[in-house]
């Protein structure tokens, strides 16, 4: 946002590794133990914070002055003036008090909630090690500065656009921006110019997948390449239907309010010539039906959710997510670390007869010590219990892990002898061996039989629920000093090592609670489909139909659409795989979550409509994610599932709120301006009528919600929502018509005690049928929040009072008599008893159709990334 003076190293040439490390060092005037503290924090302010994408949050000033420039409000302000200008004091103040109490109103709450969200999202911001004054220092990723040096290792985010100081078999992945699936070598930059190529920069928003780097940062946030690219990113990311939906709905209110004021303009113009007070009239009429409050109230409501789930230790980093993940009705998840414990324990090896093999564990250590990449936990459990013996073998070279491959290479020798171990996806590798080992030590040919015992074996113990780990080698001639992938062939199948995962305890239960809200659950995993397809027993998943990796990839977008809705458990799936499964099903009408905590896990979390990860993920996962959760525990999901519907349903009843009670008005509105000698109520009146009703829903975000609300997935249904306005609008508007007939027609009411009157028929009727519509449940069944109950009847009992007293004399309150009074409150009533015996029927239409509606194909929106 604040990008703007004297950048310090801002890299305007781009390829920036050209430069030289010396030259880089003394450019960014820093060295290569960092910048001082103080330094820092001066570049920090001149520079502003490094986030690629710049924050779309405004200062306090700039949310008044946005409101004021709307055009209803500015309106408002020049029938203010009109007023003033005319000699009527009183209307103008009170008008501006009006106005700047309801803009009060607003920002206070917004502000509030964005506060707090920001707070939360803090929590679980990514840090980085940068060095302060040689010191090694743990610092927010917003606080990089050019000139800083940070440290790096597998399964961190690079924080910004860097030179490489240092590096130890370091690999990046940056298909983010190029999008090569194949993670890449990166090398220390040389000290003089001329030799740098892009092997020895690294760039913000990519991922270290192994090794330790330290990085000279010079480029941050907007300044990066990913800066580059978010900023035309951030002007296309489309809304959620969701957000699509209220638009729409917003839309077509403000639209039908012009038609109305418009008609009533003109109706005014037949009768009785354009007055002052007539336009005033309309346009006060304009600001009442507005839906003025929506977008407020959706963020407040949003992020009272956010805060609740929070206690849940569940945290939201994009507030639409919780909408989201109360519409979410497919959640997909990776295996390792969410259903399972992640504390890995090797439990053995066995060779080709299926017999325990000292040897076969021998030699997987062997790859894993010396292998120089992505060591994950597999090669922790191997490595925990190993001697520091390795029988003289050292280390030449190595083909380091990926997830295309699956595999790991070493290169070891011993005096004259070269071997090749290599270890991974057992099938795989079996697939590259042309002979394998026996017990004693032989080697002999494998034919089909041969081939068909170890594979059999393999299921056989996937089926224990052991992970296996193939292990393979290859004697190379004497003097070979490197490694190909095109070496990894012809190789000697020598057995597996063998490790348990245990399920999480959690797993089992929140599976059930996630299948009782309507949810399914799908499992992606890397790993092979016997010990997918034991866990998903253990875990008494219901799951039907089993894909693996080559099926996905043998098949294009439309057949793997029709085919995902009917699998529940994917195997042998790469990164990209991942990705693709979460689009097919978003393309087949599904409300997508994705849960995952490594590397691999990323691009899925990025492609779902509802990214998840977990405290102990990757950072380059939990960055991915719009939503994530602190405890170790599957069963926050499920909680944090209620939390979105109950945002939903709390939205809903705004939205109903609004839609019913401005279509009533509008339809009463048109008829008064027909029928009545006068205006029903003069322009103070509806102002102070809109306000007093604004702030009777104050409390509508902090309500319950019903169980019928939280049991199934919530969808934006603009059919409902219509249906549920032309069933309820109609009936507030009748019981007007009786009002109006009752007062002029029984009573024979003059203007003033009319006007009096039907404002508190209009503000009883509108506040109080909240507790009606809150809920489909007969009301009474359905206990409000007291905050509700607090705001509407506090509203209430002020209206009442501004209107019955003579406090309300400068609005043009009179006394009302006291049968007149009555009768209003008969009718009132009335309302209320026939709003509950309807509201069934309204409801209940809308949801019929909602189930079918809402399942639009591509529903929801396609993110890129
Ligand atoms: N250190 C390693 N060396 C060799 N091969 C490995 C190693 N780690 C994993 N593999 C192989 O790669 C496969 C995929 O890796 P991994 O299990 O991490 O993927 P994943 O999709 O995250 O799986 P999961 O669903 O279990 O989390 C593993 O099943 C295994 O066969
Ligand atoms: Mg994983």
């Amino acid at each position: 946002m604040t990008m703007e003076p004297a950048k310090a190293g801002a890299a305007g040439d781009g390829e920036f590794w050209h430069e030289g490390r010396n030259a880089l060092l003394r450019r960014l005037g820093t060295s290569a133990d960092g910048l001082s503290g103080e330094e820092a924090a001066e570049r920090l302010r001149r520079c502003g914070p490094n986030v690629a994408v710049t924050s779309l949050r405004r200062g306090l000033l700039f949310k008044i002055a946005r409101r004021l420039v709307e055009p209803l409000i500015a309106i408002l302000l020049i029938a203010a003036l009109i007023s003033g200008a005319t000699g009527d004091w009183q209307s103008l103040v009170i008008i501006v008090v009006i106005v700047l109490a309801s803009i009060a109103l607003d920002v206070f709450q917004q502000t509030e909630a964005e506060n707090a969200v920001d707070a939360l999202r803090r929590t679980v911001a990514v840090e980085v090690t940068a060095l302060r004054g040689g010191k090694p220092v743990e610092i927010p990723v917003r606080e990089v500065v050019a000139g800083d040096v940070v440290a790096l290792h597998g399964g961190d985010l690079i924080p910004a656009d860097g030179l490489i100081l240092e590096s130890h078999d370091a690999m990046a992945d940056e298909a983010v921006l190029t999008g090569e699936p194949f993670p890449v070598e990166k090398l220390a930059a040389p000290s003089d110019p001329g030799g740098g190529s892009a092997d020895a920069a690294l760039f913000g928003g990519t991922s270290l997948v192994a090794g330790t780097v330290r990085m000279l940062v010079v480029a941050t946030g907007a300044d990066t390449r990913l800066g580059a690219i978010s900023r035309s990113m951030q002007a296309s990311e489309p809304p959620t239907a969701f957000e699509r939906g209220v638009h729409g709905l917003g839309m077509l209110i403000l639209r039908l309010t012009g038609f109305l004021v418009l008609f009533v303009l003109l109706t005014q113009l037949v009768r009785q010539g354009l007055s002052i007070e007539s336009f005033l009239f309309a346009v006060a009429l304009a600001v009442g039906l507005t839906p003025e409050l929506l977008p407020v109230v959706m963020t407040v409501t949003l992020a009272r959710g956010a805060l609740r789930m929070a206690q849940r230790k569940v945290v939201v980093k994009r507030l639409s997510a919780i909408h989201d993940l109360g519409a979410m009705d497919v959640l997909c998840t990776d295996k390792t670390g969410t259903l399972t414990e992640a504390r890995i324990a090797h439990v053995g090896s066995f060779g080709c007869d299926g017999s325990d093999s000292a040897h076969v564990t021998a030699l997987a250590r062997l790859n894993s010590r010396f292998c120089s990449g992505l060591r994950n936990n597999l090669d922790g459990a191997l490595l925990a219990a190993a001697a520091e013996d390795d029988g003289a073998w050292r280390p030449l070279a190595d083909l380091p892990f990926d997830f295309q491959r699956r595999r790991s290479s070493v290169l070891v020798a011993r005096g004259d002898e070269r071997e090749m171990v290599v270890k991974g996806a057992p099938e795989a590798l079996l697939a590259l061996c042309d002979r394998f080992e026996r017990a004693d030590g032989g080697v002999e040919p494998l034919d089909d039989a041969g081939r068909g015992r170890i594979l059999a074996l393999f299921e056989a113990k996937g089926a224990e629920g052991l992970r296996l780990l193939g292990v393979a080698r290859r004697t190379m001639p004497p003097g070979t000093g490197e490694l190909r992938r095109e070496d990894e062939a012809g190789l000697v199948f020598a057995g597996c090592a063998a490790f348990i995962d245990p399920p999480k305890a959690s797993a089992g239960e929140a599976i059930r609670q996630l299948a009782q809200a309507g949810v399914r659950v799908k499992v992606i995993s890397g790993d092979a489909a016997p010990v997918v397809r034991h866990l998903a027993e253990s875990l008494a998943l219901p799951a039907r139909g089993l894909m693996t990796g080559d099926e996905i990839a043998a098949l294009g977008d439309s057949a793997l659409s029709s085919r995902v809705r009917h699998v529940d458990l994917f195997v042998r799936v790469a990164p990209e795989q991942k990705a693709r499964i979460v689009l097919a099903l978003r393309r087949a009408g599904h409300t997508v979550g994705f849960i995952g905590d490594g590397i691999n896990d990323a691009p899925a979390i990025h492609a779902a409509d509802v990214g998840l990860s977990v405290e102990g993920g990757t950072e380059v996962a939990r960055e991915a994610a719009a939503i994530v959760l602190l405890a170790p525990d599957l069963g926050v999901l499920a909680q944090g599932i209620a939390e979105g519907r109950r945002t939903y349903a709390n939205i809903m009843k705004y939205v109903r709120m609004g839609t019913s009670s401005n279509f009533g008005n509008m339809l009463s509105m048109a008829l008064a301006s027909m029928v009545l000698p006068f205006l029903p109520l003069n322009p103070l009146q509806i102002l102070v009528n809109n306000m007093l009703y604004d702030l009777s829903e104050v409390g509508i975000p902090f309500d319950e919600a019903d169980p019928g609300d939280l049991a199934k997935p919530q969808h934006w249904d603009m059919r409902a929502v219509l249906r549920f306005t032309l069933v309820m609008g109609p009936l507030s508007s009748v019981f007007d018509a009786v009002t109006f007939a009752v007062l002029l027609g029984v009573f024979g009411a003059g203007v003033e005690m009319f006007r009096t009157a039907w404002f508190v028929e209009s503000i009883l009727t509108q506040i109080l049928v909240i507790f009606v519509i809150r809920t489909a449940a007969p009301c009474w069944r359905s206990r409000p929040h007291r905050l509700l109950v607090l705001t509407s009847l506090g509203a209430l009992a002020a209206a009442l009072i501004l209107a019955l007293t003579p406090l309300g004399h400068p609005f043009g309150f009179v006394a009302v008599p006291g049968p007149v009074l009555l009768s209003i409150l008969a009718i009132a009533a009335c309302y209320l008893v026939l709003a509950e015996l309807l509201k069934p029927l309204a409801m209940r239409a809308a949801r019929g159709r909602g189930a079918a509606g809402s399942h639009r194909p591509g529903a929801g929106r396609a993110r890129a990334f």
